[in-house]
């Protein structure tokens, strides 16, 4: 009997990954480290399983040119908001995501773009190029994680990786809001609020939320006016639960007083976009999971995820 066939849609897989699934399968790996949407369209036809490197969406357009022998969705990422989740399954496909190994190397970034937002850190190099260093006591001053609330909107994974980090600074109070109070937030210290009085009372607000219908835009012209002028929000979660006009209005006007963004809406962010002139915005190209062994893993498990897919087993992660 012939193998299986297997769409990769990077040639940048970690080794890893690739080495788990020649075992076992016949690879099409697209050429390019970004594959366009064609590239895939062209290529799918024909193969058991797909493996997607990055965000490709799959809808019910690709799910009808990949055809009846297309078993296995496979999305190194832990988040899934490309994904048509309900159609792939209702048409008896298996799909899989990657949750677990990178919420460590998210929580990494979000501690970063915690303290570097609250102590100013990209508005300081501004000032030293553009000669502007002085050395007055009142001067670049920043804001403390110490004695603080910090609020966290969607206690996950992430979001208690995100707690655990953050307690030996000090924090006063930490408080979250979501569907419900969780054993896990009890277990942390933490306490369950109203998204309302998380706005009102957080010092800190850190998105660690997945992208839905619910959070779509959860931060708005609204929502901003009801957080603290001193509040500083980041965000490690997805990019549009946050809108970015209404974001650049309240950074701009000292609404809040500064983000820490490792993802934006739009991603790529262009070069000329008005968030980038906004020295109390520290912003990074949605590195939450760019680390050489978080990328490793992900690629790892999500071969896993085919390879138990296609075998007729459990996926590791299953959505
Ligand atoms: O954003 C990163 C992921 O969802 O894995």
């Amino acid at each position: 009997m012939s193998r299986q066939r297997v769409l990769v849609t990077s040639n940048e897989v970690p080794q890893a990954g690739i080495d788990l699934l020649k075992t076992k399968f016949d690879l099409t790996i697209l050429p390019s480290p970004v594959s366009t949407r064609e590239q895939v369209l062209q290529a799918l036809p024909g193969h058991d399983a797909i493996y997607l490197a990055s965000h490709h969406v799959v809808n019910k357009e690709l799910l009808d040119v990949a055809g009846p022998r297309l078993k296995v969705v496979s999305t190194a990422s832990a988040g899934y908001d490309h994904l048509d989740v309900p159609e792939i399954k209702r048409r008896g496909l298996k799909v899989g995501n990657t949750p677990h190994v990178l919420t460590a190397a998210v929580a990494e970034v979000a501690v970063m773009l915690t303290l570097s937002a609250a102590r100013r850190a990209y508005e300081g190099r501004i000032k030293i190029i553009e000669n502007k260093w002085e050395s007055r006591p009142q001067w670049m001053l920043g804001r403390d994680l110490r004695g603080s609330t910090v609020g966290i909107v969607g206690l996950g994974n992430i979001g208690q990786a995100i707690v655990k980090r953050l307690k030996p600074f000090e924090v006063g109070r930490f408080i979250y809001s979501g569907h419900s109070r969780k054993q896990a937030g009890d277990d942390l210290g933490a306490t369950f609020v109203s998204f309302a009085d998380l706005l009102k009372e957080s010092d800190f607000v850190i998105v660690a939320t997945p992208l839905n219908n619910e959070t779509t835009n959860m931060f708005n012209d609204n929502t901003f006016a009801q957080m603290k002028n001193t509040a500083i929000l980041v965000n490690v979660g997805r990019g549009p639960v946050v809108n970015t006009d209404a974001l650049v209005k309240a950074l701009r006007n000292h609404t809040i007083f500064a983000a820490g963004l490792d993802v934006m809406n739009p991603e790529p962010l262009p070069s000329d976009h008005p968030l980038l002139s906004l020295p109390n915005a520290v912003i990074i190209p949605h590195l939450g999971s760019a680390t050489v062994k978080t990328r490793s893993d992900m690629a790892t498990t999500a071969a896993q995820n085919v390879i138990n897919g296609l075998e007729g087993k459990p996926l590791v992660y299953e959505l």
